[in-house]
């Protein structure tokens, strides 16, 4: 049975791309048939931080009635399913967000798991996603102006009818004027499903166009990513070995001819 969460949060730059990028393509190495959307029709990123631009067919085109969803899906990280936004003005100006649906209808026979990247805030086009999914996953920072407008946004969730699965809280840095992991819960009347720290390596791996899970597998972000992605995909989360670094030649050498003298 498909499972179609929307990455949501109130106030922008939380992090719901990077997390949507992230856990996507952690679901998809799971074994999890996923697909990620960009459903931030305005400001649309996913692409951009996949290295996915100047494509001929986007969801802009699909919302605009130009094209077919099926057109519009890309090969990203993991064998994860990509459908990008396109960036222009024009683009988002002709596309109709009541669209969305139908679309999502298109493709639930085909996968297990299918991720929307929501807009910011709270907007008419942004409550769309926030109607459609099973389950409405919010990315919160562990500071007041971004747990209340969080809350603005599963307020909303809620009264259009829709459902919210949990919070994410992103960068957190460990100091003491945070909020911690309990009181999160308790302002924002959800579980949270995970905590991912502060990582500088996250902007490095976006500026690669790579998500951090595939270019620095084993930093702090990206075990807290697979942590979630376990959950999520209900299956019990095993540490990666580190990569173990190839031996040198004149390692090897050393070896032999040591061995050899003893
Ligand atoms: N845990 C983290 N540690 C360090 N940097 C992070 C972390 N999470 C996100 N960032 C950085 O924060 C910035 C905003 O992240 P992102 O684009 O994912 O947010 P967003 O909520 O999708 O933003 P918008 O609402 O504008 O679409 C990016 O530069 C990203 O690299």
């Amino acid at each position: 049975m498909v499972k179609v969460y929307t990455i949501a949060s109130g106030k922008g730059g939380t992090g719901k791309t990077t997390v949507t990028a992230n856990l996507g393509s952690m679901l998809a190495r799971y074994g999890k048939k996923t697909c990620i959307l960009d459903a931030d029709v305005g400001m649309a990123n996913l692409g951009l931080i996949l290295g996915l631009e100047d494509l001929p067919v986007t969801l802009h085109e699909v919302l605009a009635g130009k094209a077919r969803v099926r057109d519009a899906i890309y090969d990203g990280p993991f064998g994860v399913m990509v459908v990008p936004c396109g960036l222009s003005l024009q683009g988002f100006q002709q596309s109709d967000p009541n669209r969305l649906k139908d679309i999502m209808t298109d493709l639930v026979g085909e996968f297990d798991i299918l991720i929307m990247d929501a807009p910011a805030g709270i907007s008419r086009d942004g409550v769309i996603p926030l109607t459609i999914a099973d389950g409405v996953i919010l990315v919160v920072n562990p500071e007041i102006s971004s747990i209340v407008d969080s809350l603005k946004t599963k307020i909303l969730t809620e009264t259009v009818g829709g459902h919210v699965e949990g919070a994410i809280i992103n960068r957190v840095a460990g100091n003491s004027e945070e909020f911690n992991h309990a009181q999160m819960e308790k302002l924002l009347g959800v579980r949270v499903l995970g905590v991912i720290p502060e990582d500088p390596n996250i902007r490095r791996a976006s500026a690669g166009r790579t998500p951090i899970v595939v270019k620095y597998p084993t930093s702090v972000a990206s075990r807290a990513f697979k942590h979630i992605a376990a959950d999520v995909a209900g299956i019990e989360y095993v540490e990666e070995a580190a990569a173990v670094p190839r031996e040198r030649f004149v390692d090897r050498l050393a070896r032999a001819l040591f061995r050899a003298k003893a």
